[in-house]
């Protein structure tokens, strides 16, 4: 925004520059208190988290020149009662108080913020005014009101006036680098989600730029706030669909002052064994069918055995007798609860011996605990357990059942048809488990087995996002991971472009065990002009035919240009000039293609003298403090790096150039300003089904802020052409 004289001598201007100037002047105080702390622990190792935990919150407490410490004010009437009547605050990223603890800015998160996110003219929400700020590089340029009460007839012209300048600058900005917060301009129906309680289980459809994913890292940033402490305990974790996704959001939290979520993709959830080999489609979509935790299931019980002998425990000269049957009937009563095969039998171990126990109490000797835990570690106990209650390994377990007809079979029999049993069978089984070569389905059955054997810790929240591509199985992951913990499941059926992809979110919640969650959705696209939304939406009918055609709430941008080259020479030489023009505009430029395609036109452009880079390029080297320190330090060096000017660039690495070339497969959840589509046919053809290659056209189609240019030699998806 550029400053004008008016602007400079306002008066009002005057006073809020000189609020923000007073609260950056605080936040410099509370941050030379946090480092004038002396951290003194009971031990070295104490003394030493106390220091790390003061850093970090130095860390969050920096001032970051370029970042406005507030965007908002709200005045509370003097008239109306509320729980702030008169008062005023100003709403910004964090809490900065002054020197007597008097808050100058307030946290966006805390309750007195939410009448910035949800008055509106017909709900005041005890408001008098709503102030929004402008900035630019940091300096305050610009106030908007909007006043309540008394004055709601001018919040209604307000409104009628097509709402907040300030609001619609902030969408229409050019897009660089990672993804950066909303946190100023979070609308009411996504503030809804965002502050949705830490109990309560959410699922978000939303057309492509909707906020999903934005509104899913605001929502983890609201419950640290809210819960921290349970958070903490328990922990929080997004789950995204590859690295390049989770790169490309890892920003915001930081910037919302939080360090400590983890983020992981969903193969990285189950990593139980390296993926090394790759199968057909449908062998992988029966992998993760539901049907299969019923066969895994049923293959590690059927490891139970009825109890062969009974079994002699000698203590001292006594010797005592469990009857098989004994033995059989804690089986029994063990299999009757809820217990995890594994733990199964250290229970049947402890039972066993406390059989023997009461044989010596009866006997009359008086043994302790410390008597029942040696008898239940003795070797006999331990034979009849291993003998009715062996021990299951899941990789060697998978490994049998893929090897074996009858093993298979025996799990399977009236679970998967024949074929279904042959197609899991492999043609030539490796020797043994370690050498067999897994791909990532079964990688997700063995985490299932694991599950079997012993209960997956539970997590207080996980965020997943691009949830409609996962698999049955894959869901069931998931939700070990969240038994006690609530879920944000954030998706597009539209977008789903998996063969094992459930296809309804209330099958998919059914299979996160969370079928009472809410399905909300979001229907304001804020990254797509309208012409090109209205130009993918064209194959919503073949894809999606029951989800309505996304809106779009951008009024610039919108550039939506359709070339047809004669043959591929042609189209080379138009992509080019293409390239050169996209160039030549400010903001981020994604050439998208079918992965196939992306080095021959990576080979072109550098021919032509245009540097690319690629969005699946090697990482860069971590920092150093992440290749060699602890945990704690690279948390910390992490949290520095988030707060600095230039974590932009740090952050996006090799593809933080301009112009990124992008495999159609890894453009999901991301965006450019220009995007460059090449071959829309071969995008759609190269993922052999129909309906998922038109999906995965959508999902290329739906990437652009401002320009979207598609460019074709072979005809157009006839979807596409209508
Ligand atoms: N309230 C808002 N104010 C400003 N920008 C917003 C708002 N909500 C979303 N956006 C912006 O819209 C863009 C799209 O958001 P996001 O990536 O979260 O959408 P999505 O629904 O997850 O999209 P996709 O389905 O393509 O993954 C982002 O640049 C985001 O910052």
């Amino acid at each position: 925004m550029p400053e004008n004289g008016a602007i400079a001598q306002d008066p009002q201007v005057t006073a809020e520059r000189e609020h923000l100037e007073a609260s950056r002047a605080a936040l410099r105080a509370m941050r030379e208190d946090t480092l004038a702390l002396k951290a003194q622990g009971g031990t070295g190792w104490s003394t030493e988290v106390l220091n790390l935990a003061l850093q970090a919150r130095a860390a969050a407490l920096v001032d970051r020149p370029d970042v406005p410490l507030f965007f908002g004010r709200l005045d509370y009437s003097a008239e109306e009662e509320s729980e702030f009547t008169g008062e005023h605050f100003y709403v910004g990223r964090r809490h900065v108080h002054d020197a007597h603890g008097d808050p100058m800015v307030v946290d966006w998160r805390a309750p007195v913020s939410l009448a910035f996110y949800r008055a509106s003219a017909k709900q005041s929400m005890g408001l008098a005014l709503r102030r929004r700020f402008g900035f630019s590089g940091g300096v305050l340029t610009a106030i908007e009101d909007e006043p309540f009460g008394d004055a709601a007839r001018d919040g209604a012209a307000h409104e009628a006036a097509g709402g907040s300048q300030i609001l619609r600058q902030e969408i229409e900005r050019p897009r660089t680098g990672p993804m950066r917060d909303i946190v100023a301009t979070i609308q009411p129906e996504q503030d809804e989600i965002v502050r949705a309680d830490l109990g309560t289980s959410i699922c978000v459809q939303g057309a492509p730029g909707t906020g999903k994913t934005a509104v899913g890292l605001h929502r983890v940033a609201f419950l640290l706030y809210a819960h921290r402490e349970r958070i903490k305990r328990g922990g929080a974790l997004v789950v995204g669909p590859n690295r390049q996704f989770l790169k490309y959001i890892e920003q915001v939290l930081p910037a919302l002052g939080e360090i400590d979520v983890a983020q992981a993709t969903v193969d990285e959830l189950v990593d139980r064994a390296p993926v090394r080999a790759t199968e057909d489609g449908a062998v992988a979509r029966l992998k993760g069918d539901v049907r299969m935790a019923e066969v895994l299931a049923r293959a590690v019980w059927a490891h139970i055995a009825e109890p062969a002998d009974s079994l002699l425990v000698v203590r001292g000269s006594r010797r005592w007798r469990v009857p098989a049957y004994e033995v059989a009937e804690h089986i029994e009563a063990l299999r009757g609860r809820d217990v995890r095969y594994s733990a199964g039998r250290t229970m049947l171990a402890q039972r066993i011996a406390h059989s023997v126990l009461t044989r010596m109490e009866e006997a009359g000797e008086s043994p302790d605990d410390r008597v029942q835990n040696a008898v239940a570690r003795s070797q006999p106990v331990r034979k009849a357990v291993d003998q009715a209650w062996p021990a299951v390994d899941p990789a060697k377990l998978l490994h049998a059942l893929f090897s074996s007809p009858e093993r298979l079979a025996a799990a399977a029999g009236d679970v998967l048809t024949e074929e279904e049993q042959r197609s899991l069978l492999w043609t030539k089984p490796p020797r043994s488990a370690g050498a067999a070569r897994w791909t990532a389905a079964d990688v997700v059955l063995l985490d299932e087995l694991a599950d079997l054997l012993e209960r997956t810790a539970s997590l207080a929240h996980v965020v997943v996002d691009e949830a409609q591509d996962l698999s049955a199985m894959q869901l069931r992951a998931v939700s070990r991971r969240c038994t006690t913990g609530s879920v944000t499941v954030l998706g597009d059926i539209a977008q789903a472009t998996t063969p094992w992809a459930t296809g309804s979110w209330s099958i998919a919640l059914e299979h996160l065990g969370k079928a009472e969650a809410h399905i909300e959705e979001l229907t304001q696209g804020f990254r797509v002009p309208r012409q090109i939304i209205e130009y993918a939406a064209r194959l919503l009918p073949s894809i999606a035919p029951e989800l309505a055609p996304p809106t779009s709430v951008r009024q610039q941008g919108g550039g939506l240009e359709v070339v047809g080259a004669k043959d591929d020479a042609d189209l080379t030489r138009r992509l080019v000039e293409i390239v050169r023009g996209a160039l030549g505009d400010e903001g981020s430029i994604g050439l998208i293609a079918a992965d196939a395609d992306l080095d021959r036109i990576g080979r072109s452009l550098a021919k032509a003298g245009i540097p690319a880079g690629r969005l699946d390029a090697e990482e860069p080297a971590a920092s150093s403090a992440e290749a060699t320190g602890s945990a704690a330090e690279a948390e910390v060096a992490h949290a520095v790096v988030a707060n600095a000017a230039a974590a932009d660039a740090a952050a996006a690495g090799p593809e933080s150039g301009r112009l990124v070339l992008v495999p159609a497969t890894l453009a999901k959840g991301l965006e450019y300003d220009q995007v460059i589509v090449v071959e829309p046919g071969a995008i759609a053809e190269a993922e052999h089904d129909a309906l998922l290659g038109l999906r995965r056209l959508y999902v290329v189609l739906t990437r652009a802020v401002t320009r979207l240019t598609v460019l074709h030699a072979r005809p157009l998806p006839a979807e596409l052409a209508v």
